[in-house]
Protein backbone atom coordinates (compact mmCIF):
# COMPACT_ATOMS: atom_id res chain seq x y z
CA UNK A 1 0.00 0.00 0.00
CA UNK A 2 1.38 3.41 -0.60
CA UNK A 3 2.38 6.05 2.17
CA UNK A 4 -0.60 7.04 3.46
CA UNK A 5 -1.42 10.91 2.77
CA UNK A 6 -1.57 13.06 6.20
CA UNK A 7 -3.86 15.96 7.00
CA UNK A 8 -3.03 17.96 10.29
CA UNK A 9 -5.87 19.93 11.38
CA UNK A 10 -5.93 22.76 14.21
CA UNK A 11 -8.55 21.83 16.86
CA UNK A 12 -10.85 23.87 18.56
CA UNK A 13 -12.92 27.22 16.12
CA UNK A 14 -10.46 26.35 13.07
CA UNK A 15 -11.83 22.51 13.21
CA UNK A 16 -15.28 23.26 13.48
CA UNK A 17 -15.54 25.28 9.97
CA UNK A 18 -12.88 23.38 8.29
CA UNK A 19 -15.03 19.68 8.62
CA UNK A 20 -17.82 20.82 6.92
CA UNK A 21 -14.95 21.69 4.04
CA UNK A 22 -13.37 18.50 3.82
CA UNK A 23 -16.82 16.64 3.88
CA UNK A 24 -17.47 18.44 0.71
CA UNK A 25 -13.84 17.61 -1.14
CA UNK A 26 -15.03 14.04 -0.08
CA UNK A 27 -12.83 13.27 3.26
CA UNK A 28 -14.73 12.98 6.25
CA UNK A 29 -13.38 10.76 9.77
CA UNK A 30 -14.92 7.34 10.05
CA UNK A 31 -15.46 7.80 13.58
CA UNK A 32 -16.71 10.92 15.62
CA UNK A 33 -13.47 13.03 16.80
CA UNK A 34 -14.78 14.00 20.09
CA UNK A 35 -15.58 11.12 21.39
CA UNK A 36 -12.64 9.32 22.47
CA UNK A 37 -9.13 10.94 23.18
CA UNK A 38 -8.08 9.46 20.08
CA UNK A 39 -5.81 11.96 17.62
CA UNK A 40 -5.13 10.26 14.70
CA UNK A 41 -8.50 9.06 12.09
CA UNK A 42 -8.94 7.34 9.08
CA UNK A 43 -11.14 8.74 6.75
CA UNK A 44 -14.09 7.99 3.84
CA UNK A 45 -10.93 8.39 1.63
CA UNK A 46 -8.27 5.09 1.38
CA UNK A 47 -5.70 6.06 2.61
CA UNK A 48 -6.02 9.42 3.72
CA UNK A 49 -5.93 10.40 7.45
CA UNK A 50 -6.50 13.37 9.86
CA UNK A 51 -4.45 14.13 13.09
CA UNK A 52 -6.00 17.10 15.18
CA UNK A 53 -3.27 19.07 17.01
CA UNK A 54 -3.03 22.47 18.60
CA UNK A 55 -3.26 24.95 16.39
CA UNK A 56 0.44 26.57 16.57
CA UNK A 57 1.97 22.58 16.07
CA UNK A 58 0.29 22.93 12.79
CA UNK A 59 3.04 24.57 10.64
CA UNK A 60 5.75 22.33 12.21
CA UNK A 61 4.01 19.37 11.27
CA UNK A 62 3.24 20.02 7.15
CA UNK A 63 7.19 21.67 7.74
CA UNK A 64 9.09 18.95 8.89
CA UNK A 65 7.19 16.45 6.73
CA UNK A 66 4.96 14.37 9.32
CA UNK A 67 2.02 15.59 7.64
CA UNK A 68 1.80 16.47 3.70
CA UNK A 69 -0.77 19.06 4.79
CA UNK A 70 -2.35 20.81 6.81
CA UNK A 71 -5.50 23.63 8.26
CA UNK A 72 -3.90 26.72 10.30
CA UNK A 73 -4.79 30.31 11.17
CA UNK A 74 -2.54 32.99 8.87
CA UNK A 75 -1.71 34.19 12.59
CA UNK A 76 -0.14 31.43 13.32
CA UNK A 77 1.34 30.82 10.12
CA UNK A 78 3.65 34.63 10.48
CA UNK A 79 4.15 33.46 13.95
CA UNK A 80 5.86 30.19 12.90
CA UNK A 81 7.71 32.03 9.82
CA UNK A 82 6.58 28.83 7.83
CA UNK A 83 8.72 29.60 4.91
CA UNK A 84 9.37 26.26 3.90
CA UNK A 85 5.78 25.76 2.82
CA UNK A 86 3.59 26.59 0.19
CA UNK A 87 -0.33 27.96 0.95
CA UNK A 88 -1.88 27.30 -2.20
CA UNK A 89 -5.50 28.45 -0.59
CA UNK A 90 -7.47 30.76 1.37
CA UNK A 91 -10.02 28.35 3.26
CA UNK A 92 -11.41 31.81 3.90
CA UNK A 93 -13.23 30.30 7.60
CA UNK A 94 -12.18 31.65 11.17
CA UNK A 95 -11.79 35.46 9.39
CA UNK A 96 -10.34 38.44 12.05
CA UNK A 97 -7.57 40.93 12.76
CA UNK A 98 -4.83 40.85 14.51
CA UNK A 99 -4.53 44.60 15.95
CA UNK A 100 -2.97 46.05 18.39
CA UNK A 101 -4.91 47.46 21.38
CA UNK A 102 -4.83 49.89 24.46
CA UNK A 103 -6.81 51.37 27.12
CA UNK A 104 -9.31 53.52 26.22
CA UNK A 105 -8.39 57.33 26.40
CA UNK A 106 -4.62 56.65 26.71
CA UNK A 107 -2.29 57.91 24.25
CA UNK A 108 0.88 55.33 23.75
CA UNK A 109 4.14 56.50 23.83
CA UNK A 110 5.55 57.11 20.45
CA UNK A 111 8.98 55.94 21.00
CA UNK A 112 8.81 53.02 23.20
CA UNK A 113 6.05 50.23 24.87
CA UNK A 114 5.79 47.79 26.43
CA UNK A 115 3.72 45.10 25.06
CA UNK A 116 1.95 42.16 26.13
CA UNK A 117 1.80 39.07 23.39
CA UNK A 118 1.53 35.41 22.51
CA UNK A 119 2.19 36.69 19.17
CA UNK A 120 5.76 37.86 19.97
CA UNK A 121 7.62 37.32 16.40
CA UNK A 122 5.46 38.74 14.91
CA UNK A 123 5.07 42.00 17.40
CA UNK A 124 8.83 42.47 17.37
CA UNK A 125 8.49 42.50 13.69
CA UNK A 126 5.82 44.95 13.69
CA UNK A 127 7.10 47.77 15.89
CA UNK A 128 10.95 47.53 14.95
CA UNK A 129 9.22 48.23 11.23
CA UNK A 130 7.94 51.37 12.91
CA UNK A 131 10.86 52.24 15.07
CA UNK A 132 9.53 51.65 18.45
CA UNK A 133 11.35 50.09 20.76
CA UNK A 134 9.38 47.43 22.43
CA UNK A 135 9.51 45.25 25.21
CA UNK A 136 8.17 42.07 24.36
CA UNK A 137 6.12 40.23 26.94
CA UNK A 138 5.11 36.57 26.08
CA UNK A 139 1.39 35.39 27.75
CA UNK A 140 -0.55 32.50 26.98
CA UNK A 141 -4.06 33.99 27.26
CA UNK A 142 -5.96 36.78 28.23
CA UNK A 143 -4.12 39.08 26.63
CA UNK A 144 -6.94 42.00 27.62
CA UNK A 145 -5.67 41.72 31.37
CA UNK A 146 -2.25 42.87 31.17
CA UNK A 147 -2.68 46.43 30.30
CA UNK A 148 -5.36 47.27 33.18
CA UNK A 149 -2.62 45.32 35.95
CA UNK A 150 -0.48 47.63 34.48
CA UNK A 151 2.08 44.81 32.94
CA UNK A 152 1.97 46.40 29.46
CA UNK A 153 1.08 49.61 27.85
CA UNK A 154 -0.19 47.79 24.33
CA UNK A 155 -1.43 44.14 23.11
CA UNK A 156 -1.32 42.57 20.11
CA UNK A 157 -4.17 40.57 19.91
CA UNK A 158 -7.21 38.58 17.78
CA UNK A 159 -10.00 41.07 17.19
CA UNK A 160 -13.25 39.93 15.26
CA UNK A 161 -16.29 41.28 17.26
CA UNK A 162 -14.21 43.78 19.68
CA UNK A 163 -16.25 42.71 22.62
CA UNK A 164 -13.77 41.29 24.57
CA UNK A 165 -11.76 44.96 24.26
CA UNK A 166 -14.53 46.79 24.85
CA UNK A 167 -15.63 44.51 27.66
CA UNK A 168 -12.22 45.35 29.24
CA UNK A 169 -12.30 49.06 28.58
CA UNK A 170 -9.85 48.85 25.99
CA UNK A 171 -9.77 49.84 22.20
CA UNK A 172 -8.37 48.86 18.95
CA UNK A 173 -5.29 50.63 17.70
CA UNK A 174 -3.24 49.60 14.69
CA UNK A 175 -4.12 46.64 12.44
CA UNK A 176 -1.95 44.78 11.52
CA UNK A 177 -2.64 42.00 10.06
CA UNK A 178 -6.22 40.66 8.18
CA UNK A 179 -6.32 37.34 9.54
CA UNK A 180 -7.71 33.87 7.63
CA UNK A 181 -7.85 30.18 7.40
CA UNK A 182 -5.08 28.32 5.10
CA UNK A 183 -4.55 25.14 3.55
CA UNK A 184 -0.80 24.91 3.87
CA UNK A 185 1.25 22.21 2.17
CA UNK A 186 4.97 20.29 2.72
CA UNK A 187 7.01 21.55 -0.62
CA UNK A 188 8.45 17.64 -1.10
CA UNK A 189 4.48 16.31 -0.47
CA UNK A 190 3.36 18.56 -2.99
CA UNK A 191 5.85 16.87 -5.90
CA UNK A 192 5.91 13.09 -4.58
CA UNK A 193 1.90 13.19 -3.17
CA UNK A 194 0.58 15.52 -6.32
CA UNK A 195 -1.84 12.94 -7.79
CA UNK A 196 -3.78 12.98 -4.59
CA UNK A 197 -2.74 16.99 -3.06
CA UNK A 198 -3.83 18.36 -6.58
CA UNK A 199 -7.26 17.36 -6.92
CA UNK A 200 -7.84 17.71 -3.29
CA UNK A 201 -6.61 21.55 -3.29
CA UNK A 202 -9.32 22.00 -6.28
CA UNK A 203 -12.01 20.53 -4.50
CA UNK A 204 -11.50 22.53 -1.52
CA UNK A 205 -10.86 25.41 -3.82
CA UNK A 206 -14.15 24.96 -5.31
CA UNK A 207 -16.07 24.47 -2.04
CA UNK A 208 -14.49 27.60 -1.00
CA UNK A 209 -15.89 29.39 -4.25
CA UNK A 210 -19.33 27.64 -3.34
CA UNK A 211 -19.69 29.11 0.10
CA UNK A 212 -18.20 32.53 -0.62
CA UNK A 213 -21.08 32.68 -3.38
CA UNK A 214 -24.08 31.96 -0.87
CA UNK A 215 -22.59 34.12 1.52
CA UNK A 216 -22.75 37.16 -0.96
CA UNK A 217 -26.40 35.45 -2.66
CA UNK A 218 -27.10 36.28 -6.37
N1 LIG B 1 -12.47 35.58 17.98
C1 LIG B 1 -12.10 35.01 16.86
N2 LIG B 1 -12.83 35.08 15.75
C2 LIG B 1 -12.46 34.48 14.62
N3 LIG B 1 -11.32 33.77 14.48
C3 LIG B 1 -10.54 33.67 15.54
C4 LIG B 1 -10.88 34.27 16.77
N4 LIG B 1 -9.94 33.97 17.66
C5 LIG B 1 -9.04 33.22 17.00
N5 LIG B 1 -9.38 33.05 15.73
C6 LIG B 1 -8.69 32.28 14.67
O1 LIG B 1 -8.85 30.93 15.02
C7 LIG B 1 -7.58 30.34 15.33
C8 LIG B 1 -7.75 29.34 16.45
O2 LIG B 1 -8.35 29.97 17.53
P1 LIG B 1 -8.75 29.16 18.84
O3 LIG B 1 -9.28 30.19 19.78
O4 LIG B 1 -9.55 27.96 18.53
O5 LIG B 1 -7.39 28.58 19.30
P2 LIG B 1 -6.28 29.18 20.23
O6 LIG B 1 -6.89 29.66 21.51
O7 LIG B 1 -5.45 30.17 19.43
O8 LIG B 1 -5.43 27.88 20.38
P3 LIG B 1 -5.25 26.96 21.64
O9 LIG B 1 -6.64 26.67 22.19
O10 LIG B 1 -4.58 25.75 21.06
O11 LIG B 1 -4.38 27.78 22.56
C9 LIG B 1 -6.65 31.51 15.59
O12 LIG B 1 -5.32 31.15 15.30
C10 LIG B 1 -7.19 32.55 14.64
O13 LIG B 1 -6.71 32.33 13.32
O1 LIG C 1 -13.19 40.52 19.23
P1 LIG C 1 -13.81 39.30 19.87
O2 LIG C 1 -14.96 38.76 19.07
O3 LIG C 1 -14.14 39.50 21.30
O4 LIG C 1 -12.72 38.13 19.76
C1 LIG C 1 -11.41 38.34 20.24
C2 LIG C 1 -11.04 37.31 21.25
O5 LIG C 1 -11.07 36.01 20.62
C3 LIG C 1 -9.86 35.33 20.93
O6 LIG C 1 -9.96 34.69 22.15
P2 LIG C 1 -10.72 33.27 22.30
O7 LIG C 1 -12.17 33.48 22.46
O8 LIG C 1 -10.30 32.36 21.18
O9 LIG C 1 -10.06 32.79 23.63
P3 LIG C 1 -8.56 32.27 23.87
O10 LIG C 1 -7.61 33.05 22.97
O11 LIG C 1 -8.36 32.58 25.32
O12 LIG C 1 -8.59 30.81 23.50
C4 LIG C 1 -8.84 36.47 21.08
O13 LIG C 1 -7.71 36.06 21.84
C5 LIG C 1 -9.63 37.56 21.75
O14 LIG C 1 -9.55 37.48 23.15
Amino acid sequence: MSKPLILALSKGRILKETLPLLAEAGIEPLEPLDKSRKLLFETTLDNVRLVILRAVDVPTYVQMGAADAGVAGKDVLLEHGARALYEPLDLNISRCRLMTAGIEGVTPDRARRRVATKFVNIARRYYSGLGIQAEVIKLYGAMELAPMMNLADEIVDIVDTGNTLRANGMVARELIADISTRLVVNKASMTVQHARLGPLIEQLREAVTRRSGEATGP
